[in-house]
């Protein structure tokens, strides 16, 4: 090869073909396994995975041989590229342990994926988590009868991965640090290509950290008023399994607990949709719809013929949590989902469509530049266009609302809903790779998991558990993402930064008055505006797409303030008014255990 501009250029070329197929097919086994669990297909599953890591050993290893002496010589676009081809984390494993990285982690998804809880005493009614489990943590008000699913699924679903997952950080450890990374942590934070990267998320934080603690004194009093003085402590953290998600990281099933003008007309329009007989497939059709409208590239056929967009009925066993898929062939993208009609999913739906468009406008980037300029980007797309779907202006236009008040009581009990799907994440988003960059680093043994877990939990969200946890306990591992190895703070990077895109495309739309009632629906100027960036992909620095959008090239807090405005104003009335303690001086307050 010739460590030569041309040389590189040629390089690259050669690499774009090969990598389409090779990476087609580990996808593709993949999403067979996924949409199928059994063992013969996680072996296809591993041994497909093992073509792509000596696809990538190959092609890693000439690429450092040829230009790690050149690479400052070549432009940015080159250099950036092999940069890219010279990472191979997995790949550096010689092939036991790259086996053996491959093994465990499948078997830990489809550990994950097919854990059940059983009905109390009844050894022969269980179910999987979705739909029945996490039904029953959204819709519930049984303080007891969350308690045994909450108990029983980090149980059983904690201590089935905690062995893999020791052995498994150590392995993906030994990977980052063959490509020059202290650990797993430092390859994730590198994504983000900023010295200041956690200094900026510690910074974002503290800025947003008065509106979580405001909301959470607000839902903590609602939550005494509806469960009593003896399960909630008015100056303590709240038990994490009546807030109606198995995580506590989004609050919106409570909304009917919390909510400040019950008399008014409630935003959840469930009922609706199930009342006008809505299916999977329709509300797939309504997305794709919003996102045309702005011009953006609508689904294409394939998408339609072969995604799985609701749980088989014949048994299957499926990897339920939702997800997009991108093939590498240009030609076939996918969402794997176990869609339910209601709003949250219709939400869901629109983050999912949000990656897929995302693959679809970078799709002719040469293949390492076929991601987001950050992480964080990636996460945030579906959800810019949830912000204009959800308003109760367009849900009257897609006929899921009827009347529409522009009154200040409307107004919050809107923006009340959305702070508990947005504002209740913020602590969640940001402590999980705070855990786990700990465990990474090896500060966080595998004796501290569940201590150092339930410290972070208790730190910075508020919440603990309504039974005593033990360190036989692997709680973090009850979260989706643990045993599935995909990195968290993008969705915190997300939940701050669609924020400014929803401003930005706001402002090119020509919306005028507050943020909150913004909807962009069929403004080709937003969508022009985005789709500009998105088809970057990651090959600009992530500063300099932001700033294209934004106008500033770093995150900023101030849009999401901006946003939540008038219901933080509320929130801090109402507490003011019940002199609430903000935040949980009583920290190591924990709830009776119902006899
Ligand atoms: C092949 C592959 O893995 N593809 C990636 C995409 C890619 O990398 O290209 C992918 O599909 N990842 C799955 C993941 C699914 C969801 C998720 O896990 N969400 C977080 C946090 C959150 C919560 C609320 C919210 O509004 C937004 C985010 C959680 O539920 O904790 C589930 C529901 C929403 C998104 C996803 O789509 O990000
Ligand atoms: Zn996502």
């Amino acid at each position: 090869c010739q460590p030569t501009e041309e040389g590189a250029l040629n390089f690259t070329e050669q690499f774009n073909k090969s990598a389409e197929n090779v990476f087609y097919q580990s996808v593709l086994a993949s999403w067979t396994y996924n949409t199928n669990i059994t063992d013969y297909n996680m072996d296809k599953e591993v041994n497909a995975t093992l073509m792509s890591q000596v696809f990538k050993e190959e092609w890693g290893k000439q690429a450092k041989r040829c230009f790690s002496g050149v690479l400052n010589n070549l432009t940015e676009p080159l250099k950036r590229q092999i940069g890219s081809i010279s990472t191979l984390y997995s790949a550096n494993l010689e092939q036991a342990k790259r086996k053996k990285f491959n093994l465990l982690k499948s078997e830990m998804e489809g550990l994950y994926a097919k854990v059940t809880v059983c009905k109390p005493g009844q050894q022969s009614d269980c179910a999987s988590f979705e739909p029945t489990i996490k039904d029953i943590m959204a819709t519930s008000r049984s303080y007891k009868e969350l308690l045994y699913y909450w108990e029983t699924w980090h149980t059983n679903v904690g201590q089935a991965i905690r062995d893999n997952y020791t052995e498994f950080v150590a392995l993906s450890n030994e990977a980052a640090d063959m490509d020059g990374f202290a650990d797993t942590g430092a390859y994730w934070r590198s994504f983000y290509q900023s010295d200041s990267f956690t200094t900026d998320l510690e910074h974002l934080f503290d800025e947003l950290k008065p509106l979580y603690l405001n909301l959470h004194a607000y839902t903590r009093r609602k939550l005494y008023e509806s469960y009593g003085p003896q399960y909630i402590n008015l100056r303590g953290p709240i038990p994490a399994h009546i807030l109606g998600n198995m995580w506590s990281q989004s609050w919106s099933n409570i909304y009917d607990l919390v909510i400040p003008f019950p008399n008014k007309e409630s935003v959840d329009v469930t009922s609706a949709m199930v009342a006008q007989k809505w299916n999977a497939t329709h509300m797939f059709h309504v997305s794709d719809e919003f996102f045309t409208s702005l011009n953006l590239i609508p689904m294409p056929q394939e998408f339609w013929d072969k995604s799985m967009l609701t749980k088989p009925e014949n048994g299957r066993d499926v990897v339920c949590h939702a997800s997009a898929w991108d093939f590498y062939n240009r030609k076939d993208f996918r969402i794997k989902m176990c869609t339910e009609v209601n709003m949250v999913d219709l939400f869901t739906i629109h983050h999912e469509m949000g990656h897929i468009e995302y693959y679809l406008q970078y799709k002719d980037q040469p293949v390492p530049f076929r991601y987001g300029a950050n992480p964080g980007f990636h996460e945030a797309i579906g959800d810019v266009l949830a912000l204009s779907v959800s308003t109760p202006k367009h849900l009257k236009d897609i006929g899921l609302l009827e009347n529409v008040e522009d009154d200040k009581e409307s107004t919050m009990n809107y923006l009340l809903n959305m702070a508990l799907q947005k504002i209740a994440f913020l602590p969640f988003g940001y402590l999980i790779d705070l855990w786990r960059w700990r465990v990474f680093s090896g500060e966080t043994t595998p004796e501290q998991y569940n201590f150092d877990w339930w410290y972070l939990r208790t730190k910075y969200q508020g919440i603990c558990p309504g039974v005593p946890r033990t360190k036989k306990d692997f709680d973090a591992g009850a979260k989706y993402h643990i045993p599935a190895n995909t990195p968290y703070i993008r969705y915190f990077v997300s939940f701050v930064i669609q924020f400014q895109f929803h401003k930005a495309l706001c402002n090119a739309s020509g919306h005028t008055g507050p943020l909150h009632t913004c909807d962009i629906y069929k403004s080709t100027a937003a969508g022009n505006l985005l789709a500009k960036a998105l088809q970057k992909g990651s090959s600009r620095p992530w500063p300099e797409v932001l700033q294209e959008i934004v106008g500033t090239p770093s995150m900023s807090a101030k849009p999401l303030m901006e946003y939540f405005e008038p219901i933080t104003e509320w929130l801090k009335e109402q507490n003011q008014k019940n002199n609430e303690i903000l935040g949980w001086p009583e920290y190591s307050w924990t709830p009776p255990i119902p006899d």
